[in-house]
């Protein structure tokens, strides 16, 4: 089963490249098998076209390091915050793309301007507080997770699945790492059309509630979520 997440999580990072959510070394995807209660995450720093399988890299949830002789993202712990909080997300994806990017620069949400939106995220996608100087300072990845959970509070996961982080970049998840960049890379263009939209109109506003319900309801089902209940 590890074996088989460790390709899965390759595959999920590789098609982070692949869709143009990343550059370089950025971004990161992981995936969590709830049998083992293990992670299995991007190293840190290598470049996507010399990842394999082999270098996934395995941690538990408290964050220590199982397999792998690489160091795991630097990111970690704040997957790891999201996989203790969000229960029954199986993948997660953190990318700096550059249109989700843009919103999580200025601190603001993305409102729900049209039915693309309304199919995959039931409202905006929320952007969280800025991070305080002491919670950088301190244990500032698994801060930002804690932000992440804060911020989703009374939100259900799989109704909106990812957020930007103020001054940092998007967080996207599902029920495994593919559906995770998936997730990504829907985040990435309904941020993409959402800016353009608000240059072409600036008195936009969000789409009504019966527009949303019929759009998200008809696709997601009233009672879909992963875990026991709302956060
Ligand atoms: O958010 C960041 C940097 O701001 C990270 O996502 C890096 O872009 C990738 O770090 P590693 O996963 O390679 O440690």
């Amino acid at each position: 089963m590890l074996e088989e997440l460790k390709v899965q999580v390759w595959e999920a990072n590789l098609e982070l490249q692949k869709r143009g959510l990343v550059l370089y070394t950025w971004g990161n995807a992981s995936g969590f098998d709830k049998e083992s209660g293990l992670v299995v995450i991007k190293p840190s720093g290598v470049e996507y076209e010399k990842l394999e399988p082999k270098d996934m890299v395995v941690v538990d949830l408290a964050g220590n390091q199982v397999e792998g002789g690489l160091r795991p993202s630097s990111d970690t712990p704040t997957h790891l915050v999201l996989y203790r909080e969000f229960s029954g997300i199986g993948g997660i994806v953190h990318t700096h793309s550059t249109y989700a990017t843009i919103w999580s620069q200025a601190g603001r949400g993305i409102p729900t301007f049209g039915t693309t939106h309304a199919d995959y995220f039931y409202g905006e996608v929320p952007c969280t507080r800025k991070l305080k100087s002491a919670e950088v300072e301190g244990s500032y990845e698994d801060e930002t997770g804690n932000v992440i959970v804060e911020t989703m509070k009374g939100r259900v996961p799989v109704h909106v699945p990812g957020i930007l982080v103020a001054n940092h970049g998007p967080f996207s998840w599902g029920k495994d790492a593919h559906e995770a960049v998936y997730h990504g890379v829907v985040l990435e263009e309904l941020a993409k059309m959402a800016l353009h939209t608000c240059a072409l109109n600036k008195e936009i506003e969000a789409i009504d509630q019966v527009l949303l319900d019929k759009h998200f309801l008809r696709k997601h089902g009233k009672n879909a979520y992963y875990g026991q209940g709302t956060l």
